[in-house]
């Protein structure tokens, strides 16, 4: 896969099968539009297209809300697209002035200047252009001086496609991980780079290597415990058990994100370690005794071994 982050640099499609979208998370969804992608692709010998942007339209349009966390970092969505066989990702620089052309002039000066598209394929609810101005509407009134095809994928012949990258948050905020990774395809994973925590995790019997996330906009799942299978540096899974909380035990403020591999002893600080969620065991509490504590992650390990397999 080819990724263009210059507009100016583009290479001169062939046959351009184009599409446009955030593709947060690249979840069963959007595969299920890539797959269109490739089908009318194969059809005329083209090469299929994603334009998505970065950062995000919505930390451009609403700076103030810092509300926004992403499913996937664009180096995730990079990897999971290049995986889907996709032959260019366009990573347009989302700005304000970009944001602020009029739908028409989207549609010339950008798409159709710009691709030469052979095929244009959109969600039935994709709006361009100042204020979302533009939609399928406009596309159909432009496509025969253009001569572009154009393909709509409909809300109740595509189920999958209602499936949001919005419910997808709210089921990894309410640790619903199983119905998350259910709606992904995938088990949802995020990447850290151990750092150094308290020390206190050996002492209980429990070392645990903390994690520094690279983008914190990077979407957390609620707090509580967690079995993972945690990669480090790339190798093959290991089963695990994560915490993620503020230690109330400690009376702890911060928000940590603490894995304990199994069977497993290793230096691994300044590592990569990639973590991805199976299932959620329960929320944190605050425990009046440590012993109480340790007998309690006691029994978070033997589940998570017993979920994990
Ligand atoms: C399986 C597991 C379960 C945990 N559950 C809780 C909990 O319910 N309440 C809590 O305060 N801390 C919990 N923790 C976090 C521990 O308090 C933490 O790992 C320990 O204090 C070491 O932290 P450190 O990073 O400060 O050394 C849990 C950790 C693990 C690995
Ligand atoms: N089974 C294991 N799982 C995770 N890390 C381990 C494991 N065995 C050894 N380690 C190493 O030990 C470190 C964690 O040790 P320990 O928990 O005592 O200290 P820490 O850095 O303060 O972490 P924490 O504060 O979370 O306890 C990890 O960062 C890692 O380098």
């Amino acid at each position: 896969m080819q990724v263009h982050r210059d507009l100016d640099q583009l290479p001169e499609f062939r046959n351009a099968i184009i599409t446009i979208g955030t593709f947060d998370g690249v979840h069963a969804g959007h595969r299920f539009i890539i797959e269109q992608l490739q089908q009318a692709a194969k059809e005329c010998h083209g090469e299929t297209v994603i334009i998505t942007f970065d950062p995000h339209p919505r930390e451009v349009l609403q700076p103030q809300s810092n509300t926004l966390r992403l499913l996937t970092t664009l180096p995730e969505k990079i990897a999971l697209l290049e995986k889907e066989g996709i032959d260019h990702l366009v990573v347009v620089p989302f700005t304000k002035a970009f944001s602020e052309m009029s739908a028409i002039s989207y549609l010339e000066d950008f798409l159709i200047q710009r691709f030469r598209p052979h095929t244009i394929i959109i969600g039935y609810d994709h709006r361009f252009g100042h204020n979302r101005e533009g939609g399928l509407e406009l596309l159909e009134a432009e496509q025969q001086q253009y001569g572009f095809q154009l393909i709509e994928i409909p809300k109740q012949v595509v189920h999958d496609l209602t499936v949001s990258s919005t419910k997808i948050r709210n089921s990894l905020n309410e640790g619903a991980v199983q119905l998350a990774n259910e709606l992904l395809g995938y088990t949802y994973f995020l990447t850290g780079t151990v750092c150094h925590g308290d020390k206190m995790g050996r002492q209980l019997g429990y070392p645990t290597a903390n994690l520094q996330l690279a983008d914190s906009r990077k979407l957390i799942p609620a707090e509580g415990i967690y079995a993972v299978r945690a990669s480090i540096n790339g190798q093959a899974p290991l089963p695990a058990v994560m915490s993620i909380g503020n230690r109330p035990t400690f009376n702890g403020t911060d928000l940590r994100l603490e894995v304990h591999i199994f069977d497993f002893n290793q230096d691994i600080y300044d590592q990569q370690v990639t973590v991805s969620f199976v299932d959620y065991i329960r929320p944190n509490r605050k425990f009046e005794k440590i012993e109480e504590l340790v007998a309690q992650m006691d029994l978070d390990s033997a589940k998570a071994r017993e979920i994990l397999g």
